[in-house]
């Protein structure tokens, strides 16, 4: 009995050791599953808040979105709008080449009757010639009339003296006095009708003698100078380069006619030939000495303190840097020769790229105010003049601002003036060789970026060279020198008191440079007829012609602002579609832009939305643990307290058997088995006590579940 009590009290010290196992190892695993909940909720919390964050971020894209699609559209009706101007401008451009052709038509009309007026003056001249010559006949006639009646008079003064000396008939003395008064009224009549006459030969041998003159010299008084512009052509030979390309100008000694292909098919070339007339066409085959003789006057007046402007115009490519080249040194040649030692020389030799003015003689800063700039490019040269300033020259074309174009390989992309300072006492004479950048058209030279820039700035910059001729032409009262650089470093020479201005039109022959040939013959022959129309009228004083040539003025004057016009409209028509393509190119980036921006973020949407999606499974996943893990904590404990409560009784039971008969327990359990050790600490491993009490039993398997389960986790 004592060795059975002694049994019951080991199994109860077990099965207390063991529930207090139990119980420490439950607490453990309580810890461990709240911390792991703890976790779990945190990495929830991040996850939503991850979520918010991405919903935002979402958001924001959208809206980006959105107001990158009204962008687009507000874009796009801007592109419509700028079309429908476009096509308005092309309407009007449509209108005023019509007008233009009418003009033609009626200059072509005046131009006839401006022949039809020079043929009549030459018939008048004819005329005065004819008139002189038979006025010189009754002259002739008239001198021996005269003789012949003194001689009669003298005969008569015999006469009267010899009856004097007779003292004979008075009657007859009377008579013969009446004859005589009556010859000598008849020799005064006379005499007086040879001065009218020979008053009137002179006057009209005056007249046109001082016409002769003026055809002869071709130079006007200093104040009619002013108007004059004169125009030259120089064609430059074919060269090596442009030997596979054909050919389009063909010229004669009064007129130029290029050819421009409109059509090649089935070996028929369809051409259009616009004609031109010119009075001075310098071939390829002509010399430099033919062109620098037109120059001459231009130097006869620097040379006498006058001011002149020679300018080579054409498109890139044309020859105008090589003709300045040799017009320069044949001017300073020539000047050295018309100007003596006693005066002081200047020269001055600078570019104008982009609108700003650069010394060519130096390597001053580009940002410098332009009238210090020309102030400081000034260089005061010595007695040998003449071959400093070639040197000079020389070196300022090397700094020449030169580009790689379409067109040319070293094209001039800027206006360079060398300008001849002559001061000779009071006198200062100035001449300006203006070696024009190339005149190009926007959409031939495939330019952009920064020589598109370049390319409009020239090209503006000559429209102002235009626009200041045609307004001294046209004596306007505003002439708009300030309207680039060119034209305001060129105000000295062109225009104003004594000035001359020389215009070279340079021509490249080769086909595929007809429309600009066609261009600058078009600008040359505008300001050709203004001068024909001055000079004409410098020479004939007939109402009729004033008002003819009036006319012709007017209808000039207004053709030269239509073109004028058209030209602008042209530039603008090109800036509009260079703005245009520019902005269609900025719109498509755009579109591609937001095309690529709404796939990223459709595609980041899509992520979001899976991650979003697998958030919340695995946060239902959790939950539903979190919900079978109290659920098992719960049962645990139900459990856990069931076994307290049915080891307190079985205690309590044991106990009263004890005190009831001691000995009934000396003998151990048949089905008694060692306990747990502290070192099992894994649930798995962990025996189940093999106790027959069935409540005691299930108590312990739940225990044994959750730890299993809460291990599974
Ligand atoms: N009269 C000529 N005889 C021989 N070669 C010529 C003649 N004129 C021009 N050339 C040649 O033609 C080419 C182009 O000439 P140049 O550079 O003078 O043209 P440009 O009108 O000044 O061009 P850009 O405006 O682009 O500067 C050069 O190679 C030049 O040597």
């Amino acid at each position: 009995m004592g060795d059975q009590e002694a049994d019951i009290y080991s199994q109860l010290d077990q099965l207390k050791q063991e529930y207090e196992d139990y119980q420490s190892q439950s607490k453990e695993y309580e810890e461990l599953l709240e911390s792991e909940v703890a976790d779990k909720e945190e990495k929830l919390s991040q996850a939503l808040q991850k979520s918010s964050k991405l919903s935002e971020e979402l958001q924001s894209y959208k809206e980006k979105y959105q107001k990158n699609e009204f962008e687009v559209c507000k874009l796009q009706k801007e592109i419509e709008h700028l079309k429908s101007r476009l096509k308005l401008f092309e309407e009007q451009k449509r209108e005023l080449e019509h007008l233009n052709d009418q003009w033609e038509n009626s200059a072509r009309i005046l131009e006839f009757s401006k022949q039809d007026l020079e043929e009549r003056l030459y018939q008048a001249e004819e005329n005065a010639i004819m008139y002189k010559g038979e006025l010189d006949e009754i002259a002739c006639a008239k001198e021996v009339e005269i003789q012949r009646l003194k001689e009669e008079c003298n005969e008569l003064r015999q006469e009267i003296a010899t009856l004097a000396a007779q003292k004979g008939d008075t009657t007859r003395l009377a008579e013969l006095e009446q004859m005589l008064n009556n010859t000598l009224k008849e020799q005064e009549e006379l005499k007086s009708q040879l001065d009218v006459s020979r008053q009137t030969k002179k006057s009209g041998s005056s007249h046109i003698s001082s016409r002769r003159d003026s055809i002869d010299s071709g130079t006007n008084s200093p104040a009619e100078a002013c108007q004059s512009v004169k125009v030259l052509v120089k064609v430059r030979p074919v060269l090596e380069s442009d030997a596979n390309k054909g050919v389009c100008l063909a010229y004669n000694d009064s007129g130029i006619q290029v050819s421009t292909v409109l059509s090649k098919e089935k070996g028929k070339t369809i051409t259009d030939v616009k004609k031109f007339e010119f009075d001075r066409i310098f071939g390829s085959e002509s010399s430099i000495d033919d062109l620098f003789y037109d120059i001459t006057p231009s130097l006869n007046m620097v040379a006498n303190g006058g001011r002149a402007c020679i300018l080579a115009y054409g498109q890139t490519g044309s020859g105008k840097t090589h003709t300045m080249n040799e017009v320069l040194s044949k001017s300073v040649e020539a000047l050295k020769l018309l100007i003596g030692t006693d005066c002081q020389i200047f020269l001055n030799c600078i570019e104008i790229y982009n609108e700003q003015v650069r010394n060519l003689l130096s390597n001053d800063a580009l940002s410098k105010n332009w009238k210090e700039i020309i102030e400081m490019a000034e260089v005061k040269l010595d007695n040998e003049w003449y071959d400093q300033s070639l040197v000079l020259i020389q070196q300022a074309a090397l700094k020449r601002s030169t580009k790689f174009t379409e067109s040319n390989s070293s094209s001039s992309r800027s206006h360079c003036i060398y300008t001849l300072k002559i001061v000779k006492g009071k006198d200062t004479g100035i001449i300006q060789f203006v070696d024009l950048a190339g005149s190009e058209r926007i959409s031939k030279s495939k330019a952009s970026g920064d020589v598109l820039k370049e390319t409009l700035l020239i090209n503006k910059s000559l429209s102002a060279l235009q626009d200041v001729i045609a307004a001294l032409e046209s004596k306007q009262s505003h002439i708009p020198y300030r309207n680039s650089m060119l034209t305001r470093i060129l105000q000295q020479t062109l225009g104003g008191e004594e000035s001359m201005v020389t215009v070279i039109l340079n021509c490249s022959p080769c086909e595929e440079s007809s429309g600009e040939t066609i261009c600058t013959l078009a600008l040359g022959t505008r300001l050709r007829s203004v001068d024909l129309g001055y000079s004409i009228r410098k020479n004939l004083k007939n109402e009729e012609v004033e008002r003819t040539l009036r006319l012709l003025e007017k209808e000039r004057a207004d053709k030269n602002t239509i073109l004028r016009k058209l030209d602008k409209l042209e530039r603008d028509i090109e800036s509009y579609v260079y703005a245009i393509k520019d902005r269609d190119s900025k719109i498509g980036g755009l579109i591609i832009k937001s095309k690529n921006k709404e796939k990223q973020l459709t595609e980041e949407n899509d992520k979001l939305r899976k991650e979003l999606i697998s958030l919340k499974n695995s946060q239902e996943e959790s939950n539903k643990k979190l919900r079978i893990i109290k659920s098992h904590a719960e049962n645990e404990a139900l459990a856990k307290n069931k076994a307290i409560q049915q080891l307190k009784t079985k205690e309590a039971s044991m106990k009263r058997v004890l005190s009831a008969s001691p000995a009934a327990f000396r003998r151990p359990p048949l089905n008694y088995q060692p306990i747990l050790t502290s070192s099992q600490s894994t649930p798995s491993r962990i025996p189940r006590p093999k106790i027959r009490d069935r409540s005691a039993e299930s108590c312990m398997k739940a225990v044994t579940d959750s730890w299993h389960y809460n291990f599974l986790l």
